[in-house]
C-alpha cells in the first residue's frame, strides 16, 4: 500500500501525557505529521486496543494512517491501518497473512545483513535507525550516523524513514541520505506545542 512517509510520529505514553495521547496526536497532525505509530511498551493489549480505537476515531478523515508498534493482535483487533515490527518482533510473512494485503507493514532494519534477508514483497516500508543515540529507546543499536543511513537507503528495496535522535534541523540531511522522512518521538511528543514542533519539520526544507 502507498504511504506518505514525509513525517512519521511515534507516540510515547510519558511524553504524550502532558497534553494527552489523542490531543498530542491531533495537534501533531495539524502540524503536518503524515503517519502515526502507537508505541507503548507497558500497556496491556486491551489498553492498547482502546488507545488505538480512540486514535483511529480522532484521525478519521485526515488521511493519516495509524500503525501499531509490535503487537499484531492489537493491530488486527483495533482496526488500525497497519503494524510496525522489529527484527525480534515476529515473522513478517505471518504478520502479512494476518493483516491482509491492504494493511501497511513496516520493519526496523539496522544492518545490511538484515536488508539482504528481508522479503520486500511482504513489506511496505523500512525504519532505519538509530541515526543518533537517543534516551527514548534504551536498548537501541549502534548509531548509524548519516553516512550509515545513506548506505542502507542506497541498498534498500523499499522506501524508508530514519529514526533516532532526529530534530527539525536534521530534515535536510535525512532526505539527502535518501530517506523519505524522519520518524520522531521526543521532538514532537515532548514539545510543549506538538503542532508547532511538527510544523518546524517542514519549515527547514
Ligand atoms: C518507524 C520506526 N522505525 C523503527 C522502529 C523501532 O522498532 P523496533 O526495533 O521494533 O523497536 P521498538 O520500537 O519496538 O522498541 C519503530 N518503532 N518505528
Ligand atoms: C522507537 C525508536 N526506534 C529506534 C531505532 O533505532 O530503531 S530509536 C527510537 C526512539 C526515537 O526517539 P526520539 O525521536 O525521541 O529520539
Ligand atoms: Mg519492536
Amino acid at each position: 500500500m502507498r504511504i506518505n512517509l514525509s513525517l512519521y510520529l511515534v507516540t510515547d505514553p510519558e511524553l504524550c501525557a502532558h497534553h494527552g495521547l489523542v490531543e498530542t496526536v491531533v495537534a501533531a497532525v495539524r502540524g503536518g505529521v503524515t503517519v502515526v505509530q502507537l508505541r507503548d511498551k507497558h500497556a496491556s493489549d486491551d489498553e492498547m486496543i482502546d488507545q488505538a480505537r480512540r486514535l483511529k476515531t480522532a484521525l478519521a478523515g485526515s488521511g493519516v494512517p495509524l500503525i501499531v508498534n509490535d503487537r499484531l493482535a492489537v493491530a488486527v483487533e483495533s482496526g488500525a491501518d497497519g503494524l510496525h515490527i522489529g527484527q525480534d518482533d515476529g515473522d513478517v510473512a505471518a504478520a502479512r497473512a494476518a493483516l491482509g494485503e491492504g494493511a501497511i507493514l513496516g520493519l526496523s532494519v539496522q544492518t545490511h545483513e538484515q536488508l539482504k534477508q528481508l522479503d520486500p514483497a511482504s513489506l511496505d516500508y523500512l525504519g532505519f535507525g538509530p541515526v543518533f543515540a537517543t534516551s527514548t529507546k534504551q536498548d537501541h543499536a549502534r548509531p548509524l550516523g548519516f553516512a550509515g543511513l545513506a548506505s542502507l537507503v542506497a541498498a534498500s528495496p523499499l522506501p524508508a524513514v530514519a529514526i533516532g535522535g532526529l530534530k527539525a534541523e536534521h530534515v535536510e540531511q535525512v532526505r539527502a541520505a535518501g530517506a523519505k522522512g524522519p520518524a520522531v518521538v521526543s521532538a514532537i511528543c515532548g514539545h510543549p506545542d506538538p503542532e508547532a514542533a511538527a510544523r518546524a519539520f517542514f519549515e527547514t526544507c
